[in-house]
């Protein structure tokens, strides 16, 4: 095997979630809402005689290198038989409720399937992306939500789980602290009680309604971190509807609040992704 391949995966805001637990990887999860977001990971492949992986992100606040070696990374070569260098690039902080980890692991595999000629279908990547995220404890419905593009709706666990999407034409704009390391929280049963009960009734069908439903699950969930609570003021007093980045220290904001949220930090437009993991390059 010979070459690189290079691909682009989505990242995914979660809004709102659930953990389901089922009987396996496969069947756990969450149902919850999210947006698929223009910004993600770039991930590429190339076979070599030994496994390294180099993860750097490249966001609105500059450029720098996160780490050398992923054991997520490494663990997902070592399952599929093969060994490669990769270089993981996040286009935001990772750990800040972006989904980094989901779209690092769809944007591997799907460069690892291209130039190792694995034959893996586009359901199969997802798959394996999701046990992976779910197994790790890094992720529940990121993998289903950024598996294809738009406003995603997950009404059950895993990645067959999403029940609709949607395609708002929205300017998004998101705030970012810092990380939540997620394993903490969605491995927390105390923590996953409340998260559960503050689910929202009904399905959102418009853009507004599911950045209500998120404010409203934010609220009533507990997580959210006094550092963001003057952001979340500030778009309220300016009408601008807002929630936090599930699981970051973060806001993200429907319309354009780039001014609004720049008083507070390093503000990043966002878009709806129309789609999932791409191939850019082989
Ligand atoms: N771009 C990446 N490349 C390689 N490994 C990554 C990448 N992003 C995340 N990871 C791995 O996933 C682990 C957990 O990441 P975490 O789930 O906190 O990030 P996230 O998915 O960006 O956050 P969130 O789940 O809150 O959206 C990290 O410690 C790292 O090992
Ligand atoms: C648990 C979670 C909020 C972490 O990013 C996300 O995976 C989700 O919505 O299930």
């Amino acid at each position: 095997m010979e070459g690189t391949a290079v691909a682009f995966a989505p990242g995914h805001i979660s809004g709102y979630f659930k953990r389901i637990d089922g009987d396996s990887p496969k069947t756990t999860g969450s149902c919850g809402a999210g947006i698929v977001i223009d910004r993600g990971v770039t991930a590429s492949v190339t076979p070599s005689p030994k496994t390294s992986v180099i993860v750097t992100d490249r966001t609105p606040a500059g450029e720098s290198l996160i780490s050398y070696g992923s054991g997520l990374i490494e663990e997902l070569l070592s399952g599929l038989g093969v060994c490669a260098k990769v270089e993981t690039t996040s286009g935001l902080p990772i750990g800040a409720g972006f989904g980094m980890s989901a779209a690092a692991i769809l944007a591997t595999l799907t460069a690892a399937n291209a130039v190792f000629e694995l034959g893996m279908s586009a359901e199969a990547i997802s798959e394996l992306a999701h046990e992976t995220e779910v197994a790790h404890n890094t992720g529940l419905g990121d993998v289903a939500a950024a598996s294809s593009g738009g406003v995603a709706v997950r009404t059950a666990p895993g990645i067959f789980g999403v029940s609709s999407r949607f395609f708002p034409d929205a300017e998004i704009c998101s705030v970012t602290f810092g990380s939540i390391f997620t394993p903490d929280v969605i491995g927390s049963p105390e923590k996953m009680a409340q998260v559960t009960a503050a689910f929202p009734v009904g399905e959102p069908a418009t853009f507004t309604e599911f950045m209500m439903k998120s404010r409203q699950f934010a609220e009533a969930s507990g997580l959210i971190p006094a550092r963001i609570r003057p952001v979340l003021d500030a778009c309220d007093e300016a009408g601008i509807l807002a929630s936090m980045t599930m699981l970051g220290c973060g806001v993200f904001a429907a319309s354009d609040a780039l001014e609004i949220l720049s008083e507070f930090g390093t503000a990043v437009p966002l878009k709806v992704c129309p789609h999932g993991p791409t191939l850019l390059e082989v």
